[in-house]
């Protein structure tokens, strides 16, 4: 082949909490600074980076053109999952951790149903009505509080969305039950912990109680899943057999003829929409907001694209995105410019395969390193500034659909809430630059607070909080809003 090979010599291991330090260079899984993902004692093919340790391949994708051609175009080898130790206590129901098989294809089955493009695009309403609440939050809230904004924008739109109306007191006992398991699973399923099984095999036939702490979680995880899993569903059933039910995905669903083996799979499907969900989509949006501050420049363009195409008294919706072009490229640069999951869902090979000569060995562990990516500068020159205009042709076109960003991973295994993501994130973001101007804060003295874009670590990365002004700039709008939440 024509690639080149180069050993990878161990490099300095980058700051950060390092609870193995030793196998800090068998995995490299460092998401502060995901660029320097590597393994020691790897080979680098290109943009493959290939390792071999304890019997285990583990290949690191770091092109999206190489990504496209053995994820998307290879797709049925690509497609199954490496199997972790640490993830056992909900692999029952989470799709992204099911093995390539009949179980998987079910899932999909399903989420295919209830949010494919023309279905999730039905919940419009429900888009515009939190969006604008989370318009009027923010404009009330001081920037400590935008994180939890968001959160509460995504979390209660999916709760919306998946189950409908549930008894006010059982959606807040969902919520924080929900939130206690996901922050459990951001424990237990730490990249170091994964690491640990995926280099020591043998650690796997230990018991549980060996491992300590975290492993006294699994029992309350185990609880708590089967709680979530059955509680709202039963609701939404018992709500449909007297006529209260109102429209979302488990309604839906409940109307059309379905044996028992569907019925459970939904309900792991919709709890999935909640897990998958929140945190991404909550921090893609806490990211837009960053990015406007830092860019008033795309700020004002994207103002004026919406105060062009929608009546000044009037807020923008779904059926006015084909006028925004300009929105949706800011939403796609969001997506590249710090990709939320920066080392995305790892994959496994089920057989040998040969890339330009290089072999892919069958059971290898593959991972697309999203963060390489966002930063290959023969695709995006000048990478790290956000810069929408990239994802538009001459005349002011979208190259590309938001829903086949890469953010969103490859294949047979692409992310099934992408429309989902794409409707909520589009809803919120036209509503927010319809109604405010986001600006940097000023200090006592009046001087601006600089800031600057720093992301947390883990799975799914979202900025540290950062000081911003918010006020209204169109007081139309922004009336029309409380009267409509006043009416509620
Ligand atoms: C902007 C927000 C989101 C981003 C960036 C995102 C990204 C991803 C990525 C990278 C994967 C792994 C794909 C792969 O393995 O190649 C994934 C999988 C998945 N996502 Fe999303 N996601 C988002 C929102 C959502 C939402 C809202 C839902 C559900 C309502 C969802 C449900 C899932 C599920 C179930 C999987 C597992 C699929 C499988 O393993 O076959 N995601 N997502």
């Amino acid at each position: 082949s024509g690639l080149t090979r180069r050993r990878v010599y161990p490099l300095p291991l980058p700051p950060g909490p390092r609870s193995l330090p030793f196998l800090g260079n068998a995995l490299q899984l460092d998401t502060k600074r995901p660029w320097l993902t590597y393994t020691a004692w790897g080979k680098t093919y290109g943009k493959i980076i290939h390792s071999r340790l304890l019997g285990i391949d583990l290949i690191i994708i770091n092109s999206e053109t190489i990504a496209r051609e053995l994820l998307d175009k290879r797709s049925a080898n690509y497609s199954t999952r490496p199997v972790i130790r640490t993830n056992e206590f909900w692999t029952g129901f989470n799709t992204a951790l099911l093995p390539y098989g009949e179980t998987l294809r079910q899932h999909r089955k399903i989420f295919h149903q209830v949010l494919r493009a023309e279905v999730s695009v039905s919940y419009h309403e429900m888009y515009s009505r939190h969006a604008n609440e989370l318009v009027i939050n923010l404009l009330d809230a001081t920037s400590d509080l935008l994180q939890q904004h968001t959160h509460i924008y995504t979390a209660s739109l999916i709760v919306a969305v998946t189950y409908g109306h549930l008894a006010h007191g059982h959606e807040d006992s969902f919520l924080t039950r929900a939130h206690e398991l996901l922050e459990i699973a951001k424990y237990i399923v730490s990249p170091e912990r994964a690491a640990m099984f995926t280099a020591f095999p043998f650690l796997e036939k230990l018991p549980f109680w060996c491992f300590g702490g975290a492993f006294a979680l699994m029992g309350r995880s185990r609880e708590l899943c089967q709680q979530l899993l059955n509680e709202p569903f039963d609701e939404v059933k018992a709500q449909m057999a007297n006529g209260t039910a109102s429209h979302s995905l488990v309604a839906d669903f409940l109307s059309q003829a379905h044996d028992d083996a569907e019925e459970d799979t939904m309900k792991s499907v919709a709890l999935m929409g909640y897990v998958a969900g929140i945190e991404t989509t909550a921090s893609i949006l806490q990211t837009f907001l960053l990015a406007m501050v830092l860019y008033p420049d795309v700020q004002a363009q994207a103002r004026a694209e919406i105060d062009q195409a929608v009546r000044h008294d009037k807020m923008p919706c779904l059926d006015d995105r084909a006028l925004l072009p300009y929105l949706d490229a800011i939403l796609r640069e969001v997506l590249r410019w710090y990709p939320v999951g920066p080392l995305g869902v790892p994959h496994a090979t089920l057989n040998d395969d040969v890339y330009d000569g290089h072999l892919i060995p069958k059971g290898a562990i593959v991972m697309v390193n999203q963060w390489a990516l966002s930063r290959d500068e023969d695709v995006f020159p000048d990478a790290s500034r956000f810069d929408p205009s990239r994802h538009l042709t001459v005349d002011g076109k979208l190259k590309d659909p938001f829903v086949n960003h890469f953010a969103f991973g490859h294949g047979r295994r692409i992310c099934p809430g992408r429309w989902f993501a794409e409707n909520s994130l589009w809803t919120a973001a036209a509503a927010i630059l319809a109604v405010l101007r986001i600006d940097h804060a000023k200090d006592s003295n009046g001087d601006r607070i600089e800031v600057k874009p720093e992301f947390s670590t883990g799975m799914v990365i979202h900025p540290e909080p950062f000081h911003c002004s918010i006020e209204s700039r169109n007081t139309a709008r922004e009336g029309h809003l409380r009267a409509m939440m006043n009416s509620k």
